[in-house]
C-alpha cells in the first residue's frame, strides 16, 4: 500500500512560551537566578533571558500530504531554523514518500554537515522529522507509539522539574528535579546556600523522594565534585548537566569523583549518535538525556537508544512533552520520563508546551496511561489561537 506523497513543507514562527520554554514573562521560576555559564558575569546572573535565552522562539514545522492531511510539530530554534527548513531542507522532502524517513534524514544531515552537525540546525532537522512522524501516524491513523514498535507498559511515570519538589511530591511525581541556583563565581558564599537550598527541601519532601539538581552546563569539575560530595548526605540522586556539554573529557573525570551511589546525567545539549557515542564510550555519565526535539528527531532517537542500550544506560529524555512520551514508553531503558512544570510557581500541573498545543495531555498523580496518547500521530492539534508568523517561504 503507498501513502499520499508529500506536497508541501512549511516553516512558522511563534513567541512566548509553549517548545521555547524559556520563552516565559516575568517572576516565572525558569529565570530566577539560575547558574549557567553566564553567571560568570555579574550583569547576565540574574536572568537568563538577559543574555538571550529566548532570543529564537519556538518554529513550527508542518507538512502536508498530497490528501491534505498534515502532520507538525514544535521545537526551539525559531526565524533561522524556519529559514533552513523552508530554503534547504523541504527540498528532501516534497514529492517523496513520508515512509521515507531514514533517507530524508540521512539528506538532510548530510546536506547541512558542512555548516550545521548539531545546535540550531539539528534543531531544525529534528522539527522536520517529528513533523514526519506526526503525518506518518496520522496518515495511517495510528498512534507513533504504535510505528516505534509499542509501549512496553501500561503507563509513563514522572519526574518533575521545577522549584518546588515539594509540590511535585504532593503532585504524585517521583522525584523532584531543581535548578542549581548559584555557579562557582559565586565562591564559597553560593555553595553553602546551594547545600542550604537542598538541605531545605529534604526537609520538606522526607527521605525516600527523590531529589535532583540541573546545573545547566555552570560548573567545573572542581566545584562540581566539591557539590556532589556535599550533597551526598542530603541524598542527591544525580548531578545533571554540570559542565560543559563539549567537555566530554570532564564529564568522564565527575563520574569518576562523585560519591557512589550519585548519578551523573547529561545529553539534552548534544546531538546525533555521534555525539552520544562519545559520551557512551568515555563512560561520561549514568543516564543520557537527549532532548527530541533537538538531538535529530526520533528517526535518530531510535539509534541513540540503541547505542545506550547497548551500554547498559538508561535513557530519560529532556522534556520535550509528546514527543518524548510516544519514544519513552517504547522503551524498557527508558523506564520513566521528565515532566517539565511550566506552571510559573511552579505550583500546579500545566501541559509542558502551553499554549502552542491542543489536547496536550499532562500526568496525573505523576502517572499517564498510555491510552492517553491513543490518538493518530503524536495526538495533539496545533492551537489557532496562537499567532504564527511564516518569515520565508520558497
Ligand atoms: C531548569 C533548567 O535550568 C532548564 O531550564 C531545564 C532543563 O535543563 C531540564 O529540564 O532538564
Ligand atoms: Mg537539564
Amino acid at each position: 500500500m503507498s501513502l499520499p506523497k508529500i506536497k508541501h513543507v512549511r516553516a512558522f514562527t511563534v513567541r512566548g512560551g509553549g517548545a521555547d520554554y524559556h520563552d516565559q514573562g516575568e517572576g516565572h521560576w525558569i529565570d530566577d537566578h539560575i547558574a549557567t555559564p553566564m553567571s560568570r558575569y555579574p550583569d547576565y546572573r540574574q536572568s537568563r533571558q538577559s543574555f538571550g535565552i529566548n532570543v529564537l522562539g519556538t518554529l513550527v514545522a508542518e507538512i502536508e500530504a498530497e490528501d491534505g492531511t498534515v502532520g507538525f510539530a514544535v521545537t526551539t530554534g525559531g526565524e533561522p531554523a524556519a529559514y533552513i527548513v523552508e530554503k534547504h531542507l523541504a527540498r528532501f522532502l516534497e514529492g517523496r514518500a513520508p515512509t521515507d524517513y531514514e533517507k530524508i534524514w540521512d539528506q538532510m544531515y548530510f546536506s547541512t554537515q558542512y555548516y550545521g552537525r548539531k545546535g540550531l540546525v539539528v534543531n531544525a532537522i529534528s522539527g522536520v522529522d517529528l513533523a514526519l512522524w506526526d503525518l506518518l501516524g496520522k496518515l495511517r491513523q495510528e498512534p507513533v507509539y504504535h510505528l516505534l514498535g509499542g509501549a512496553v507498559r501500561d503507563e509513563l511515570i514522572f519526574y518533575a522539574t521545577g522549584a518546588r519538589p515539594d509540590k511535585a511530591k504532593e503532585f504524585g511525581f517521583i522525584g523532584g528535579k531543581m535548578p542549581l541556583h548559584h555557579g562557582p563565581a559565586e565562591g564559597v558564599e553560593g555553595l553553602k546556600k546551594n547545600i542550604a537550598e537542598l538541605a531545605d527541601m529534604r526537609s520538606k519532601v522526607g527521605d525516600d523522594f527523590w531529589l535532583m539538581w540541573d546545573c545547566w552546563m555552570a560548573l567545573d569539575v572542581d566545584y562540581a565534585t566539591r557539590l556532589a560530595i556535599a550533597a551526598h548526605d542530603l541524598g542527591l540522586k544525580w548531578i545533571e548537566e554540570a559542565i560543559s556539554p563539549d567537555d566530554y573529557w570532564g564529564y568522564q573525570q565527575l563520574k569518576r569523583n562523585v560519591p557512589k551511589g550519585m548519578l551523573v546525567t547529561t545529553g539534552e545539549h548534544e546531538a546525533t549518535r555521534w555525539g552520544f557515542r562519545m559520551l557512551m564510550e568515555m563512560d561520561c555519565c549514568d543516564i543520557i538525556q537527549p532532548d527530541v526535539g533537538w538531538c535529530g528527531g526520533v528517526t535518530e532517537l531510535l539509534k541513540i537508544s540503541a547505542l545506550a542500550d547497548a551500554h547498559g544506560k538508561m535513557v530519560v529524555p529532556h522534556g520535550s512533552s509528546v514527543y518524548s512520551y510516544h519514544f519513552v514508553i517504547t522503551r524498557h531503558n527508558s523506564p520513566f520520563a521528565e515532566f517539565l512544570m511550566m506552571h510559573p510557581g511552579p505550583t500546579e500541573v500545566v501541559p509542558m508546551f502551553h499554549p502552542q498545543l491542543l489536547g496536550e495531555p499532562v500526568p496525573d498523580n505523576g502517572r499517564m496511561k498510555v491510552s492517553a496518547l491513543d490518538k493518530p500521530g503524536f495526538g495533539v492539534d496545533l492551537n489557532p489561537d496562537i499567532a504564527m508568523h511564516r518569515p520565508y517561504t520558497h
